[in-house]
């Protein structure tokens, strides 16, 4: 096991060459040129990003992605060539001048307001306001979309594991072999990270954003091994004394005193896994982390495992512990702890009853809640499938919508309420109880005056006109802030480790029956009056009237 340096001073890193003007769909630029041709040029509009419903049947998501998109505003620009090839490929009738305008677009007339990365957030709050000439606001859409979705969702799932696990037990992301892609490796590591995993096992991860990387070995490494004859070197030198050490004598000598303590015979062990463990021994005498499932872990692997470990403390080195990567991992891991104990006892070493335990494979929520249900002694869970996929929930559907042009309010409506976009540029406020805890989310107009501690505030639904309640706000958190403006970023983006401390200090403002597995009572989210009113108005005016025939 390696560890990183977490001191390391932050800066925002480079972002991932893919991410790029065109890395959108291709409707967008097709509407920049129709929007250039009907002359709305100098026409300005605000859109929201926001997502409509939870994931994972929860009722919290957590937002990240908001650095990736700063990156992308202050790097936004199409390059000689991205215009080349949009001249090949869009209709013969473009006129030249349109690739000109395309050539000098920036990024510098554009507003961004967002909520602070690593937040708890909610249903139709929007996460970004973005505001500023419609063309470019517009052409941002898809990759603002592409960069928040899959991030909060990876938080957000990261978040969840960490809550069923405690805190107490270390959570590594193994997942690039299984993610979506090598960008979806590279971003599930990122947001894993922030969600309150401990460190990640994929390598550029840890060199492009400072985490923490880790890892054991794999069966190949244990199978590669047939017998002690494949072991290339015994040596071990003494970590104090320098003297050399047989560590294959010391761990034969010290299975068949092991194998009386724990009863199980040095017969039936496996010798390739033996000269597997103590050669990996020899190359990290002071990391020793193996893999005890290979042939049987109460067979083999545990005996193998504390005959090498013993083996090492005689030259003056702790073994770390063991990974169990198949089988009943309660029964496996009780096993282990029972066994590190019965050594501890007998040879009088106790801090081998406090060797770490590894699990992995195939581990998901439910697999965790289970396990802690069982009593397992598990202390650090590796968790690739279902954590870097998103099995459960595959995508959070954030969408963008137009709510403002040229100062006008726009709304899109639907046969489903629960899609109609709430017009206009708002503002959103956090009010919380007396105890601390977040009670509701407000959405206003921005022309009315904020929400203030101590004063009664009429809180609507949004489409439900009898649900209404009026809250006194012990505190009131306004949840935008703008991050860029003027072709430059306001708020630096917080390094990493403090976004990932964010996300647990924005949980605890939960109160616990929101943020439980199964069931979680829903989070108010609610317009003040007069924007109850404002959509309603604006919902008549724009709903056609239909004819009975
Ligand atoms: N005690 C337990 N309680 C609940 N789920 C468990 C427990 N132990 C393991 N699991 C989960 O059960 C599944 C077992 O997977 P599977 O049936 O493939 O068995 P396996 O042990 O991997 O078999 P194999 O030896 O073939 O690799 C995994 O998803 C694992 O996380
Ligand atoms: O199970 P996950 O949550 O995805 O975690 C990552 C898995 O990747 C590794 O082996 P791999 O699965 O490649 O092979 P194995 O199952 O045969 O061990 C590891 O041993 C885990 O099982
Ligand atoms: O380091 C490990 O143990 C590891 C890394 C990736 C996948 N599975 C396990
Ligand atoms: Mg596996």
């Amino acid at each position: 096991m390696s560890n990183h340096d977490l001191t390391c001073k932050h800066k925002m890193a480079r972002q991932n060459g893919i991410v790029q003007p065109l890395l959108t769909d291709l409707y967008q630029i097709t509407m920049a040129y129709a929007y250039w041709k009907s002359g709305k040029v100098n026409d300005v509009a605000v859109f929201d990003l926001f997502f409509r419903n939870n994931p994972f049947q929860g009722e919290f998501t957590i937002f990240a992605g908001l650095e990736e998109c700063l990156k992308f505003l202050q790097n936004f620009h199409y390059s000689d060539s991205d215009i080349e090839y949009l001249m090949q490929t869009l209709p013969g009738n473009i006129e030249p001048e349109f690739f000109a305008y395309l050539k000098d677009l920036t990024c510098k007339d554009i507003k961004l307001s967002a909520i602070e990365e690593g937040s708890v957030v909610f249903p139709r709050v929007p996460l970004l306001r973005v505001e500023g000439p419609l063309i470019i606001a517009q052409l941002l859409e898809t990759t603002l979309l592409t960069l928040v979705n899959f991030a909060s969702l990876m938080a957000t799932n990261a978040a969840r594991y960490r809550m069923v696990a405690g805190k107490n037990v270390s959570l590594l992301e193994f997942g690039l072999r299984r993610a979506q892609g090598p960008d979806g490796g590279l971003s599930a590591s990122k947001y894993a990270y922030i969600g309150g995993f401990d460190g990640t096992s994929n390598v550029l991860a840890g060199k492009m954003f400072n985490i923490p990387v880790k890892g054991t070995h794999a069966h190949s490494f244990v199978t590669s091994f047939s017998t002690l004859d494949d072991i290339h070197s015994v040596i071990l030198r003494h970590a104090e004394t320098q003297e050399p050490c047989n560590l294959l004598d010391l761990a034969t000598e010290w299975r068949n005193r092991v194998s009386s303590v724990i009863d199980i015979s040095p017969e039936e062990a496996s010798d390739g896994e033996l000269a597997a463990l103590i050669s990996y021994a020899i190359a990290f005498p002071t990391g020793f982390l193996a893999l005890v499932d290979t042939y049987d872990v109460k067979r083999s692997g545990l005996l193998n495992f504390c005959a090498v470990a013993l083996a090492l403390n005689d030259c003056g080195y702790r073994a770390v512990g063991i990974r169990i990567d198949s089988g009943d991992l309660a029964y496996l891991s009780v096993l282990a702890r029972e066994t590190f104990e019965q050594i501890a006892e007998a040879f009088k070493l106790p801090w081998f009853s406090k060797l770490t335990i590894v699990a992995s494979n195939d581990i998901n929520e439910d697999t965790i809640l289970s396990l802690n249900e069982q009593g397992h002694k598990i202390d650090c869970f590796g968790i690739g499938t279902h954590l870097v996929t998103c099995q459960r929930q595959p995508a959070l559907g954030c969408v963008y919508k137009l709510v403002e042009i040229n100062g006008q309010p726009r709304i899109k409506l639907s046969q489903d309420v629960g899609k109609v976009t709430i017009p206009g540029h708002k503002e959103a406020y956090r009010l919380f109880g007396a105890d601390g805890h977040a009670l509701i989310d407000l959405l206003q107009r921005s022309s009315e005056p904020a929400p203030g501690v101590g004063q009664k505030v009429l809180c609507r639904h949004p489409f439900q006109e009898s649900k209404r309640a009026y809250v006194i706000p012990s505190k009131v958190e306004h949840l935008y802030k703008v991050y860029w403006k003027d072709g430059r970023v306001c708020i630096q983006p917080k390094p990493l480790l403090e976004v990932r401390e964010r996300v647990q200090s924005s949980l605890r403002t939960l109160r616990q029956d929101i943020k439980r597995n199964l069931n979680p009572t829903p989070y108010k989210v609610a317009v003040s009056d007069d924007l109850y009113n404002f959509i309603h108005d604006l919902w008549l005016q724009n709903a056609p009237i239909g004819e009975l025939s």
